[in-house]
């Protein structure tokens, strides 16, 4: 380093004033004020007024800052900062300044000394946005546990520029949608705005391009490219949980695009708040935004999504055996899927139709069974989901059709599975007398035995009694 310190910080402030606007120099760099100078540690020492301007230049500008140091003051300057943590009693805290993800090569030519900036990357082209052109909007059935984050979705993808629900966070259990959706949101932008650089990865993906160009000295194209994503979307996340470099250097790329008003839409299997061994700065950020919670599909939801696909394959499958699927497939609409795919297979294998037998079959295949014994409670859970109704109105004395019946093969069906005696389960189905349950009993064992629909209804209960929840 050549020249007084002091003289070389107040040169660099200068330079900084050249690359921020007039109101930014003022509010954040004019309050900085030059404190010491270590030449053997080459260590330069700033004096912040506040912990306030301490974090937003950590934030905002310690690449510009690192850019303008190394230009003025040599490569490989440390930065520390004094800051006044109690202003009445003048006490000061000594903190390391953070070394930014981004430290270019310092380049004596003349664009640095035109600007430092991280933002002076090459002019962006044209990128393959990675996304499935399959998972739209259009076939993104909506029902009752999706209409929030689907509906939030679509005016993210309609509205990209409008910072509302920046960052977006979904998250909800595998097999839900998830995917899909993201998806959905930026082929939308696309559609919407060509122009638009969209890019779709895997959290998994993002940390292996990045371990790649550490291994290949790189990183700064890696976050360069980053940084000119106009909408970038990030699938499971939660896979970051125990990678700190990923996290750190995702957490300038994510600083750079929210600042410069970019979206960023994230998807993960669990809240933030869940998200352990996340960094604190990422989940604040994450938290800033929107998160929105996608649920299990209720059976309907699961009912529509398997008629629609039913419909676009050109398949014909009974009404009972999609109910049947519906109710056994643990609300993962990718499991509804795989029974789909594999009924298709069995009955050309089989050369049979796809009834309620061949379901019951691929089904048992399917998905894993449970051996616990089963309550009463659990046969009012899945009695009820069948019928759409709620235990509430299982218990009320109303005569409503779908009340009655819910209720009448509650108690047939607690009678058959769990052997209590006909007191009890009159007690835990609506406090009934003895009497009511074993009447109830003889109706549905004598409809069973003449209504051949109704026999299908009670086997597709029973059938979703053997699969584990
Ligand atoms: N509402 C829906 N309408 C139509 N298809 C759906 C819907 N929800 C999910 N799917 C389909 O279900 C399958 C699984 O969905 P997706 O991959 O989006 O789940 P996910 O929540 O991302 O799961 P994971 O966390 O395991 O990655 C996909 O084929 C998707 O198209």
């Amino acid at each position: 380093m050549v020249g007084n310190p002091k003289i070389l910080w107040s040169e660099c402030l200068q330079k900084i004033r050249q690359n921020v606007s007039e109101s930014q120099y003022k509010a954040w760099f004019k309050t900085i004020a030059f404190d010491s100078f270590s030449q053997k540690d080459k260590t330069l020492t700033l004096r912040l007024p506040s912990n306030f301007v301490y974090e937003y230049l950590e934030e905002n500008y310690v690449d510009l800052l690192t850019k303008v140091l190394n230009f003025y003051f040599g490569d490989g300057i440390q930065l520390r900062y004094r800051v006044l943590t109690d202003m009445t009693n003048n006490i000061s805290q000594e903190v390391e300044a953070e070394q930014p993800a981004v430290i270019d090569e310092p380049k004596k030519t003349e664009n640095v000394n035109r600007s430092p900036s991280a933002l002076d990357s090459a002019t962006p082209q044209q990128i393959d946005s990675q996304l499935n052109v399959h998972q739209t909007f259009k076939n993104y059935i909506e029902g009752d546990s999706n209409k929030m984050p689907r509906s939030i979705g679509l005016s993210i993808a309609e509205h990209p520029n409008k910072n509302t629900f920046n960052p977006l966070f979904l998250y909800g259990p595998s097999g839900c949608g998830k995917t899909h959706l993201i998806n959905a949101i930026g082929v939308k932008i696309k559609e919407m705005y060509p122009e638009k650089r969209v890019l779709y990865v895997s959290a998994r993906l993002f940390q292996v391009q990045y371990t790649d160009s550490v291994r290949q000295n790189r990183t700064n194209d890696f976050i360069n490219f980053y940084q000119t994503i106009d909408a970038l979307i990030v699938d499971d996340i939660q896979e970051w949980m125990t990678a700190t470099k990923t996290q750190d250097t995702f957490f300038h790329i994510f600083n750079h695009l929210f600042r410069n008003g970019k979206r960023i839409i994230l998807a993960s299997d669990r809240p933030p708040v869940e998200l352990q061994g996340m960094n604190e700065r990422l989940l604040t950020r994450f938290k800033c935004g929107l998160i929105a919670e996608l649920e299990k599909p209720n059976v309907q939801l699961c009912v529509d999504i398997l008629n629609c696909k039913i419909r676009r394959d050109g398949l014909t499958i009974p009404r009972n055996v999609i109910q049947f699927i519906a109710e056994t497939a643990n609300g993962s609409v990718r499991d509804l899927e795989g029974v789909i795919n594999s009924l298709l297979a069995y009955s050309v294998v089989y050369n049979s139709n796809i009834d309620m037998r061949l379901a019951e079959r691929v089904i048992k295949r399917a998905v894993k069974l449970d051996n616990h014994p089963l309550t009463v409670d659990d046969i009012l859970e899945r009695v009820c989901s069948h019928f759409n109704v709620t235990q509430t109105n299982v218990f009320t004395k109303s005569r409503k059709h779908e009340f009655v019946i819910a209720r009448q093969v509650s108690m047939y069906l607690a009678q058959k599975y769990t052997k209590m005696p006909a007191s009890r389960i009159g007690k835990l189905v609506g406090g009934r007398d003895h009497s009511t349950v074993v009447h109830s009993c003889n109706l549905i064992e004598k409809r069973i035995k003449v209504d051949k629909e109704f026999q299908d209804e009670m086997i597709s209960i029973e059938n979703s009694f053997k699969l584990k929840k």
